[in-house]
């Protein structure tokens, strides 16, 4: 107790004025200066409860239900796993592949042969949902056919009966297809009826200013505080002023560009960098375009602040600089080469680039043109690391295997180094490349360890919702309030956020490195049922899977990657 702090000394007059909170420094987070901030985004951290909270008082029932409506309705705690037991509420609630925790079936696992059903609010009636729509999944789904025969039968409407659909999210990246969500609450003409209307106006106006909900807080200490983010974000990029976008990204300094990307916060674009004479190597950059500082919305959000931009450099920097370690060495996270803060018109040729995309897989992002001739940019080059882990094809259950391996190393790296979790480990944000490196090489607790590479190196990405602590300094996304994301379903992922939210007691400052184990165990069931093998019929497939699934079965009895790594390593 020496090193920490008297109980409100991290306080400042603001938070003495807001309700009581579990103290911080019990929760082994928390040091003498120690500086806590929550400012980096969230999908939902922007909810704006008052609003709700006021519409639930006004006597207004909630008609567009959420997942915790249905278990309620059906007795189960909304704090725990949200996939109900298959045994209580029929096989068939969810239609997807089996989650193995709950042995219940989830989306994602089996294939996507069975087509989605959707319910036409002005009909009643349950339709097929078309394959138009398909490809960007954000719908209201009917839980069960058993469901919508009950829906035809007894002719009342779903909410009258207490049923509702889900929000289903597609496997993988989460965000943007949550933003839709959130937008076709607020245009779906079949929701305008009068009781639930209000709770739409609540939704609209949350979503038109997602940013409110960002706040810092800052543990002790004032002087440490940053109050000039952009001087900050400014040295980080090792410059004095803004370059000039044009000028910086000129066509002439690169070779091969293409849009390879997108997120919900900007674009991403492959090129080859022009080497120096003699230099005959190539190199693949990754440009990750960010519009920082602006008025205008992109995307649907708020664009970021300074303030709001800088923890994603600092963790960033941070993962990346572990390759470099003393005790605790990995290359498992993306390798950072430069942070530039542009400025001015977007250049030309990334502006075709992007239009070539859209044309070819129909971008969901807002066109670069609506940006003003002043717009700031921090743009991010990263080495390319390859494909994603749902779209990698491997060659069979022994390469992903080691796959495994190389992230729960990479895992437990960071959360010695940095008590790091990433807690947002989607296949999305794993990435495979090809590699001639017969092994990847680790420090861990100073001993040097070798994983087989089996032809291929992962590389972490997108740490967005990830926890850290830099320098005294802690890291983290509250999604205390975020009910969408854990209402979510549609693949084991969605059952992770409310597994995670239960470890950590909600509590998103604390280091809880078991949530590290619980995504561990969401990537063992894709490289189990999830993943494309080109060699699925050979022995050493059915062997390593057999391997992949005993694993399964004790993941989940581990406290962190650490311990998870110390055990199969042979590390104790
Ligand atoms: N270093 C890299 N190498 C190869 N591809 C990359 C790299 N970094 C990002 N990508 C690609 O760009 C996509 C978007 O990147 P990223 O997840 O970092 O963006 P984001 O804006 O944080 O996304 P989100 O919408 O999840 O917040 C990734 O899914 C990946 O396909």
């Amino acid at each position: 107790m020496e090193d920490t702090l008297q109980d409100e000394a991290w306080k400042d007059s603001f938070d003495k004025l807001l309700e009581p909170r579990p103290q911080l420094r019990l929760l082994n987070i928390i040091k003498t200066n120690v500086r806590a901030s929550f400012n980096l985004d969230s999908s939902v951290e922007n909810s704006n409860h008052s609003i709700l909270e006021n519409d639930k008082k006004a006597g207004s029932e909630q008609h567009i239900l959420d997942g915790c409506d249905v278990l309620k309705k059906f007795g189960t705690s909304c704090n725990s796993i949200s996939t109900p037991f298959g045994k209580r509420l029929g096989t068939d609630l969810f239609h997807c592949g089996i989650s193995p925790i709950t042995g219940m079936k989830l989306d994602g696992f089996g294939g996507y042969t069975e087509k989605p059903w959707i319910l036409n609010r002005n009909t009643d009636r349950v339709e097929d949902f078309v394959e138009l729509h398909i490809k960007k999944r954000v719908c209201f789904e009917v839980e069960s056919k058993n469901t919508i025969e009950t829906i035809r039968n007894s002719k009342k409407k779903s909410d009258e009966l207490g049923i509702r659909s889900s929000l289903v999210l597609q496997p993988g990246k989460w965000r943007k297809s949550l933003n839709s969500w959130r937008r076709t609450q607020v245009v779906e003409p079949t929701l305008n009826r009068s009781d639930n209307s209000r709770l739409l106006t609540a939704r609209a106006s949350r979503q038109v200013s997602p940013s409110k909900g960002r706040k810092s807080v800052f543990l002790n200490d004032c002087n440490n505080i940053i109050t000039d983010y952009e001087s900050q974000v400014l040295k980080h990029c090792d410059q004095r002023k803004p370059l000039r976008f044009e000028v910086v990204y000129a066509p002439s300094k690169m070779m091969n560009t293409k849009k390879i990307g997108e997120g919900a916060y900007g674009e991403v674009f492959k090129y080859t960098m022009k080497r120096k004479k003699r230099d005959t190597r190539n190199c693949d950059v990754v440009l990750k375009v960010i519009p920082i500082e602006g008025s205008t919305e992109v995307n649907g959000e708020l664009q970021k602040t300074f303030e709001q931009i800088l923890p994603e450099i600092l963790i960033s920097k941070k993962m990346c600089s572990l390759r470099l370690g003393k005790n605790n060495t990995t290359h498992g996270y993306a390798n950072i080469y430069k942070v530039s803060l542009v400025k001015g018109k977007y250049p030309e040729h990334l502006i075709k680039l992007w239009e070539s995309y859209d044309e070819e897989k129909e971008s969901e992002n807002d066109h670069p043109r609506i940006f003003a001739d002043d717009q700031l940019f921090i743009v991010l080059e990263l080495k390319f690391s390859g494909e994603d882990m749902s779209s990698f094809k491997f060659v069979n259950a022994e390469q992903s295997y080691y796959v495994l391996q190389q992230i729960m190393l990479a895992l437990a790296v960071g959360e010695e180094e940095c008590q790091f979790e990433h807690r947002d480990l989607h296949w999305g944000n794993i990435l495979i490349e090809p590699t001639i490196k017969k092994e990847i090489s680790y420090k861990f607790h100073t001993k040097d360890l070798k994983v087989f590479s089996k032809g291929v190196k992962v590389t972490i990405i997108d740490y967005t919702l990830s926890r850290i602590t830099i320098d005294e300094f802690c890291n983290f996304n509250d999604l205390s309030s975020d009910e969408e994301l854990f209402a979510a379903s549609g693949d084991y992922q969605y059952d992770i956020y409310r597994l995670m939210r239960d470890e950590l007691k909600n509590n998103w400052a604390s280091f809880a490195p078991k949530t590290n184990v619980l995504w561990l165990s969401y990537v063992t069931a894709k490289l189990i049922d999830g993943v494309y093998y080109k060699s699925a019929n050979t022995k050493l497939h059915k062997l390593y899977i057999e391997k992949l699934r005993t694993f399964q079965s004790t993941i989940l009895s581990f406290e962190s990657a650490t311990h998870c790594a110390k055990q199969v390593f042979d590390l104790n």
